[in-house]
């Protein structure tokens, strides 16, 4: 393994459900069942993927069933906050592009060189389980994958869809062994030009360079596409906030995080983006910046115990 994704505590190796390619071929369906519609919750499209969609007095929000995947949440007035790449691939492709989330494990740590990319939901289908709507229309939102055969770990989500975004992952060990997990909420934010933006709220911190056979750097000021030109770096032990200051769209967003350890930044660059068929030309317009817990930062659970994961986004307009 490169040093990037050692662990400090032994990782879980799970294992591909059985009818795991039954699920990423689900039909995919923005059902919801009588009980839980609410006004500002639809079921509907959202550029050709089947989605809830959310309609608030502050905020307009969409999420995807493949992935249970945000795709846009647009604040009252401005632009969208996600990046969802024109060239996306489709299921059973994984959607680049929104949150992606990678649970329960993130890019392969841990696992088997088989094993998919980032997880095993961000491919299935997902259900919305719990819907409400608070007195100033904010929108709450409790969805799940499904479950997956022979997995100790269960995960539900909530989306809190209002002046601010939050999303939270529960995570809960239903088994009766100990498990070291991983996750990510590999949030596509949108921006002018990546080349333009400045990220603080890492100064100081050590992390490890994916780009560097995984060894460990330390961050002096704000980060910043510098030469050569792409960016694959752990922060690790790192809480946030975090702000990405983008002057091409004269906004900022800030990410606030509660149960993460980690941060993932990460931009392919000009370069290695020609050879992404889903990125391409449009490598320019994202930066990820993922609020994590991967590497040494990995949550281990004991039987019973569960775990919570948060992100706060919010936007401003830049003076
Ligand atoms: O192509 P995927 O599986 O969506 O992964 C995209 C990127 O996700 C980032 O989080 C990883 O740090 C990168 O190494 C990876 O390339």
């Amino acid at each position: 393994l490169p040093a990037a994704e050692t662990p400090t505590i032994p990782l879980t190796a799970f294992r591909l459900p059985d009818d795991y390619a039954r699920l990423i071929d689900a039909p995919l369906q923005a059902s919801l069942d009588p009980g839980i519609r609410i006004a500002g919750l639809s079921s509907g499209e959202f550029r050709g993927f089947p989605a809830w969609l959310v309609q608030t007095p502050h905020a307009t929000a969409a999420i995807s069933v493949f992935g249970g995947q945000l795709l846009s949440y647009v604040p009252k007035g401005g632009q969208d906050v996600l990046w969802l790449s024109p060239l996306t691939e489709r299921q059973p492709n994984p959607i680049r592009g929104g949150t992606p989330v990678c649970w329960p494990y993130f890019a392969k740590m841990g696992q088997a060189g088989d094993m998919p990319s980032h997880g095993l939901v961000r491919t299935t289908a997902w259900r919305v389980r719990e819907a409400r709507r608070e007195r100033d229309g904010t929108v709450v939102l409790q969805l799940s994958p499904p479950a997956l055969d022979g997995l100790p770990l269960r995960l539900t989500m909530t989306l809190r869809i209002g002046r601010t975004l939050s999303q939270t992952l529960v995570t809960e060990n239903v088994g009766d062994e100990p498990a070291a997990f991983t996750e990510a909420l590999h949030n596509y934010f949108r921006v002018g030009d990546v080349r333009k933006v400045a990220v603080s709220g890492l100064d100081g911190l050590t992390y490890l360079d994916k780009k560097d056979a995984g060894r460990a750097h330390r961050q002096h000021g704000d980060w910043r596409l510098l030469p050569p030109g792409y960016s694959d770096r752990i922060y690790t032990r790192a809480t946030g906030p975090y702000v990405l200051h983008d002057p091409g769209l004269r906004r900022s967003i800030r990410i606030t995080t509660r149960g993460s350890r980690s941060a993932v930044v990460w931009n392919a660059g000009e370069q290695a983006a020609r050879g992404i068929d889903d990125i391409g030309a449009g490598w320019n317009h994202y930066l990820a910046v993922e609020t994590a817990n991967v590497a040494p930062d990995a949550v281990l659970l004991q039987p019973g115990e569960r775990h919570e994961l948060q992100q706060v986004i919010e936007v401003d307009a830049l003076k």
